[in-house]
């Protein structure tokens, strides 16, 4: 067996669960918060450093890698694991959703999809059967589908195309798949649309997947919207599967969506707003880099427990990051990734002792949307 998931506790009064997620590189404690290294690398981050912020898992992704540095140099060199020296599980994307989003796209059809390289422009196809040959090359330990995602809003019609495309792409990924040691997991498309969500999830749930993941959300929807159609399309895929919300992170939004059942989460967010000089903290967001920090002696959180809280002051922070210093991104991802990680622990604890809901609850009240 490539995977195996055991729910360990259930929440009562909410759909959230701790679980236990077995891979070929080690165990996974969910609900987790994966962070992601797309080009085989979370930037500005070490393994080691990963390893210190607790992260268990991480995500790369098939479009990169294959673009560059190609898929059989990362073979020859052993695989993606060895690659970049990360020995804990890897998830890999199936390339579909970053096509979309980057590539300036030729073509799209039941084939596949034929675009133009965002690096040098040139010409490349993409099908499922490709997508699913370059993730056995990488050896990650959970593979995704090869899928299409909806950009928002998207019409009925639109949305109803993509998710025939993607339980067609499902199987004949499903077909191409020979790694015994890698688990694929299917993707659920649909939109904001509820038939197509339930039809997206039968056809799927139908070809048996390991896993599942919840896709074409976080594409430009209200928040509100994306937690309504979680609510109806959670309860569509197997209570004793692994559920992964593709693309989503903000604090709030793990909170509600482990409430609604999820069990796996990623999101650019801590590292792609470190570059930016925001750092997540237990009383919402701090832009270090204003000025209004130049003299600020205290750590990015107080209430934070990290390497980077425990020897660094906004001051300092919001120097480094004036000066485009290195060691300021380097540091600020570090917090971010460590606040997310943590706060996911806080959640297992949480429900396991039974009082996720105060939990929630009471961070939410402290965490305010708005800049501190
Ligand atoms: N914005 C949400 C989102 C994000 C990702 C990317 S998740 C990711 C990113 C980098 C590395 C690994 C996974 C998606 N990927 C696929 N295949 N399908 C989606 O519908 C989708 C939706």
């Amino acid at each position: 067996m490539t995977i195996a998931f055991e729910v360990i506790k259930e929440c009562k009064d909410t759909r959230a669960r701790v679980g236990r997620l077995y891979t070929p590189h080690g165990v996974v404690d969910t609900p987790v918060f994966m962070p992601v290294g797309t080009q085989a690398t979370v930037k500005a981050m070490s393994p080691e450093e990963l390893e210190e912020i607790g992260a268990q898992i991480i995500l790369s992704n098939t479009y990169h890698l294959y673009l560059r540095p190609g898929a059989e140099i990362i073979k020859e060199a052993g695989g993606l694991h060895r690659f970049m020296h990360w020995n804990h599980p890897i998830l890999t994307d199936s390339g579909g959703f970053q096509v979309f989003s980057l590539a300036d796209l030729r073509q799209i059809n039941d084939e596949g999809v034929t675009f133009r390289s965002h690096i040098d422009g040139s010409s490349h196809f993409l099908s499922p059967e490709k997508a699913t040959e370059i993730q056995m090359a990488l050896g990650s330990d959970i593979a995704m589908c090869f899928d299409e995602c909806p950009p928002y809003p998207a019409s009925y019609e639109q949305v109803e195309k993509a998710v025939k495309r993607t339980s067609s792409w499902a199987e004949r990924c499903l077909e191409a798949h020979r790694r015994e040691d890698q688990a694929l997991f299917g993707i659920v498309q649909g939109g904001v649309f509820r038939d197509l969500r339930e039809r997206s999830a039968a056809e799927l749930t139908a070809l048996d997947f390991p896993g599942y993941a919840i896709g074409g959300l976080s594409v430009g929807e209200p928040k509100r919207l994306m937690y309504e159609v979680l609510d109806y399309t959670v309860p569509l895929l197997p209570a004793s599967k692994p559920r992964y919300l593709m693309g989503v992170g903000t604090p709030d939004a793990l909170l509600e969506g482990v409430k609604k059942g999820v069990d796996m989460f990623d999101c650019v967010l801590p590292t792609r707003v470190a570059r930016n000089g925001l750092a997540l903290t237990s009383s919402g967001k701090v832009v270090v880099r204003n000025a209004r920090y130049a003299r600020d002696y205290e750590p990015l959180d107080p209430e934070c427990d990290c390497y980077v809280c425990r020897n660094y002051t906004r001051a300092y922070i919001r120097h480094l990051l004036k000066a485009n210093e290195i060691l300021g991104l380097r540091l600020t991802t570090y917090h971010n990734l460590y606040f997310l990680i943590r706060l996911m622990a806080k959640i297992r604890t949480a429900v396991m002792e039974g009082y996720f809901l105060k939990f929630a609850e009471e961070f939410m009240a402290k965490y305010l949307e708005k800049e501190v």
